[in-house]
């Protein structure tokens, strides 16, 4: 199976969090379970993304969360339509993170995140995220992400194709 953010084009694959091309990023990798309706995600943080010793630092958890959610949303709005994501790449970027810590997350485990889609609509898709260090959930998530054009930051915004 491959990645959902390796079929990012270049030009898209820049990001610090999911970016294939960015070489001191996190370069996480998220896969799709059609039949599950779910994403996954594995992680294992470095010494250096300590918060307290023992600890993973919580901005590094909602980064996880963030890039998780933004390739699950691409590739639950791909399934909803009935395309690959082969012939129809789809952008999209954050609009909201809401993160809850819920325990400390130890560091030194591989770390699982598994995303839901709550809500396909139009060019907004809801992602619901579980953050697992072993088997204790102890981060939960959820993201608004707006499917973007490729003119983004720029003054088109509309996606590629309505
Ligand atoms: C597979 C190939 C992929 C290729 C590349 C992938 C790129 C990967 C990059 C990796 C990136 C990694 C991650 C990163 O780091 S992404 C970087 C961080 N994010 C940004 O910089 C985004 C900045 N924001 C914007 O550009 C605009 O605000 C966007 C484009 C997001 C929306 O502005 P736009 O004017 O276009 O939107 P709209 O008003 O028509 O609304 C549309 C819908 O969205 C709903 N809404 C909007 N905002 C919010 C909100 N805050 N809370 C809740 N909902 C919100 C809104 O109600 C409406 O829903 P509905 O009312 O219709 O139900």
């Amino acid at each position: 199976m491959k990645a959902i953010q390796l079929y990012y084009p270049p030009e898209w694959a820049h990001c610090y969090g999911c970016g294939y091309l960015n070489a001191q990023g996190l370069r996480i990798e998220t896969y799709w379970h059609p039949e599950r309706g779910e994403s996954e995600t594995r992680f294992t943080p470095k010494p250096h993304h300590t918060a307290i010793p023992g600890f993973v630092y919580g901005g590094l958890l909602a980064s996880l969360v963030d890039c998780h959610s933004t390739a699950t949303a691409a590739a639950a709005k791909a399934a909803a339509e009935g395309v690959s994501l082969e012939e129809a790449p789809l952008r999209f970027v954050t609009a909201s993170l809401k993160v809850d810590f819920l325990k400390p997350t130890p560091l030194g485990p591989e770390l699982r995140l598994v995303g839901r889609p709550k809500e396909v609509k139009g060019r907004k898709v809801v992602v619901e995220t579980e953050l697992y260090a072993e088997e204790t959930l102890t981060v939960r998530g959820e993201a608004v992400l707006v499917q973007i054009g490729e003119g983004f930051g720029r003054s088109e915004d509309a996606p590629a194709g309505g």
